[in-house]
């Protein structure tokens, strides 16, 4: 997996998509959401990897042990390069999407990463204690969902860059910390309530950073992109 900062390709289809990738002439690392795979499902992994690009499948998945081991199984033939679920799953779950992962990989390609969704980029302190009744400091409740990751062998996880530090810390250098709520400084925050520059998220424990609307929503995205991998590429 290479480490170039992750465009997210939050699009509504694949004629957005396709116009937005014709901007560039080189081989990027996107992330298909929700958004795009729910209009256009599975083809759209195809014809982005078609054209060269890493695949982070970002669809989140969270239900009950049984099928999202089945939903895994089947994501596996796409040959995305990273994959993701929420760790408030548990580890019944996130072990049963591991497993599902190894046994759709086909023998003549490498699995896909499996990392787990912590606190959500756009979920504050408060909002966690009010809302989810979990009466911590946000970092410990991140930093378990870390560990319960680790626990159930997974290889990283999704957290903001404020806790990429301290996951490395407390699981290794090698636990990947995966961070969006990348912003340019002086940018929009939009719905994202942890934020970093993509020169803190390089200083500050990340492995990747994920970035979607300061890129996408630029006047020139090649130009913003360009900015993004100067800040981030010292690493
Ligand atoms: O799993 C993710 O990718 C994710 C987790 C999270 O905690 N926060 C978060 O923003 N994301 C995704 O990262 C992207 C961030 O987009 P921007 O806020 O436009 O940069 C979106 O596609 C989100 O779905």
């Amino acid at each position: 997996m290479n480490n170039k900062p992750i465009i997210a390709l939050d699009f509504p289809s694949e004629k957005e998509v396709v116009e937005f990738l014709g901007h560039f002439d080189e081989s990027l690392f996107v992330k298909i959401g929700m958004e795009l795979y729910l209009q256009e499902g599975p083809n759209i992994v195809e014809k982005v990897k078609g054209l060269g690009h890493d695949v982070f499948l970002d669809l989140k998945l969270h239900d009950i042990p049984n099928t999202v081991k089945s939903a895994m199984k089947g994501l596996a033939r796409l040959g995305v390069d990273l994959v993701n679920v929420h760790a408030a799953g548990g580890i019944n779950m996130m072990e049963g999407a591991l497993e599902g992962l190894e046994a759709g990989t086909p023998s003549d390609q490498s699995r896909a990463g499996l990392i787990a969704v912590t606190q959500l980029t756009s979920t504050t302190e408060q909002q966690m204690q009010e809302q989810q009744k979990i009466k911590l400091p946000l970092i410990e409740s991140v930093l378990n969902y870390a560990q319960i990751t680790k626990q159930a062998g997974l290889d990283g996880v999704v957290c903001s860059v404020h806790e990429a530090a301290t996951i490395s810390e407390v699981c290794g250098e090698d636990f990947l910390r995966v961070t969006p709520g990348i912003r340019l400084a002086g940018g929009e925050s939009h719905d994202q309530k942890r934020v970093a520059t993509p020169n803190f998220a390089r200083n500050h424990g990340s492995s990747l950073i994920v970035v979607g609307r300061a890129i996408t929503n630029s006047a020139d995205p090649v130009n913003a992109y360009n900015t993004v991998v100067k800040l981030w590429e010292a690493k």
